[in-house]
């Protein structure tokens, strides 16, 4: 098993077991200068955005586009380590429906900084000319919108520190605000912000959240930001599940590569991109990605069938006692429930998608989730649903409580979030609930007992959702059955009532 770094890397392909599918990078990795400042690294930026880069690099194509990636909270200390001791190299495997593993070796994110280490490196960073483009995983949580107000929470304590007179810049808009103060100081051109969250309207959000940060930092700033900042939206898509200590196992074992942090991921990717970069971007449209006017039609197509129908399978199929997508996902009554939900509710309230075949994507969805290769698990699709299911599935509920259409198979689904923030499932094991209003969630799931609406009374996550008598009577329902016949019946039932 060979270390893997710059030193090591032209080797790996050499000393890999027979039969190993592995590419390296061939391109001179001294060459390329940093054109992106990526904040928020985790699995997927390194499965998506960086993987298009390298390919454009392996062509000899964006070599001034390599990644300098930032860690914006604590916890990235384990990714600027990982990344630290293999030059930013890292191990991208792909898991096909058949079983075949095809890996990479990504090249394309050539530094990474931790800002809580070193703020000013950041900041420096993101200032210099040579950086065109800040992009962000940052997660659906990270732009701070409340639910309700779908405003910026300017009240948030972190947020509220930054905008304190003479602070250090913490937060992702305190860093991004400050760095682009400095251009605007030294008459350089901002750098285009290029959010790749799971958002609806992704490039909006995020000018949203900025401007609002700035305006209340620096008014002058945020007219100059609201003026002369783009903000492009996109649709990314991918499936990467967490990393596990089996897959560093796998990748040692099949690719006889010794990668601390290693990224897996399904063969599918997809990337539609507004085209708004007054300052540059790499030529993505040679990579693969979509490059559109209009990016919205591919978000709302993705986050109300994709995102919406994970939700869909991941509170029913852990309460019946599973614990990966693809074992909810390769039974037929959960297929024919997401199917059902899809059809019927998630695809009326979409526009024509260009160059999309919806029920070819359709099916397409059901076999991704039931890749037995990518095992992705439930508990990562559970996770943060307070900041998931008011973005992807209630905007498909209120669309059709306006035109009298169909709700149950989202009733449902909202239903078995409560039922799952209970914490415990059907075999009365304990559930982690993973969600930043976890306790606050799991005391009005308790509370459900006595009164069966008190999970939807939570006016910050559902708005007023709690005062339409049509929603609320298919949700009781559905929640009296996830109580009386467990969660299988509960489908089953749906499903047979067509
Ligand atoms: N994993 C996928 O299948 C997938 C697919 C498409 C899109 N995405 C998008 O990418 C996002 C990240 O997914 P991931 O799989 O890389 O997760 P991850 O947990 O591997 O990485 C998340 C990163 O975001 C950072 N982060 C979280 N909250 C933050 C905050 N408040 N401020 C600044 N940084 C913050 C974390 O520190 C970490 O670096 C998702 O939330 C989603 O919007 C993920
Ligand atoms: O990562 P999140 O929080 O946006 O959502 C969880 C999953 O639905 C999501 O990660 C999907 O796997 C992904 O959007 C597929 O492209």
């Amino acid at each position: 098993m060979t270390a893997l770094d710059e030193e090591t890397v032209g080797s790996l392909v050499a000393s890999a077991p027979d039969g190993a599918d592995l590419t390296v990078p061939t391109y001179d990795r001294d060459r390329l200068t940093t054109g992106i400042v990526h904040l928020g690294v985790g699995g997927f930026h390194r499965a998506h955005q960086a993987m298009y880069l390298d390919r454009l690099m392996a062509e000899g194509k964006a070599l001034d586009w390599a990644v300098c990636g930032v860690g914006v909270l604590p916890g990235d200390a384990r990714m600027r380590d990982a990344l630290a001791a293999q030059d930013g190299l890292y191990t991208l495997v792909l898991k096909h429906p058949d079983g075949r593993l095809e890996a990479r070796v990504i090249g394309s994110i050539k530094e990474y900084l931790l800002a809580p280490d070193d703020p000013e490196a950041v900041l420096e960073k993101m200032a210099s000319p040579e950086v065109r483009i800040v992009s962000l995983t940052v997660t659906e949580g990270g732009y701070n919108i409340h639910h309700v107000t779908g405003e910026f929470d300017l009240a948030d304590p972190a947020v509220a520190a930054d905008l304190a007179d003479g602070a250090v810049p913490a937060t992702t808009f305190g860093l991004v605000t400050e760095a682009l103060r400095r251009r605007r100081e030294r008459g350089v051109p901002p750098f285009t912000v290029m959010s790749c969250d799971n958002i609806q309207g992704n490039g909006e959000v995020a000018r949203r959240a900025f401007t609002t940060f700035a305006r209340a930092k620096d008014a002058d700033l945020a007219a100059w930001i609201e003026t002369e900042v783009a903000f492009p939206s996109s649709m990314v898509d991918r499936i990467t599940p967490v990393t596990t200590d089996a897959d560093r196992a796998l990748v040692a074992e099949r690719f006889g590569v010794d990668d601390a942090w290693p990224v897996v991921a399904e063969p599918f990717e997809q990337w539609a991109l507004e085209d708004t970069f007054p300052t540059g971007r790499p030529p993505f449209e040679d990579a693969g990605v979509q490059v559109v006017p209009d990016v919205e039609p591919y978000e709302l197509m993705k986050l109300r069938l994709l995102n919406a129908s994970h939700q869909a399978l991941c509170y029913v199929g852990y309460l019946a006692g599973h614990r990966y997508a693809h074992e909810v996902a390769g039974q037929d009554v959960y297929a024919r429930f997401l199917r059902g939900y899809m059809d019927r509710e998630g695809t009326p309230t979409l526009e024509p998608v260009p160059g999309i075949d919806l029920d070819q994507y359709k099916a397409t969805l059901i076999e991704r989730f039931a890749n037995p290769h990518v095992a992705d698990t439930l508990a990562r699709l559970c996770a943060e649903s307070s900041d998931r299911i008011p973005k992807w599935l209630l905007p498909v509920v209120r669309h059709h409580l306006a035109t009298g259409g169909p709700i149950e198979h989202a009733a449902l689904v909202v239903a078995s979030w409560a039922r799952y923030d209970e914490g415990t499932d059907e075999a009365g094991e304990p559930i982690e609930i993973v969600d930043r209003l976890a306790d606050r969630l799991h005391r009005a799931a308790l509370a459900q007992a006595e009164d069966p609406l008190a999970f939807l009374r939570d006016r910050e996550v559902f708005g007023d959702l709690v005062d339409d008598e049509r929603f609320t009577a298919a949700y009781t329902a559905a929640l009296d059955a996830l109580h009386e016949q467990g969660a299988r019946a509960t489908v089953e039932d749906l499903v047979a009532r067509g």
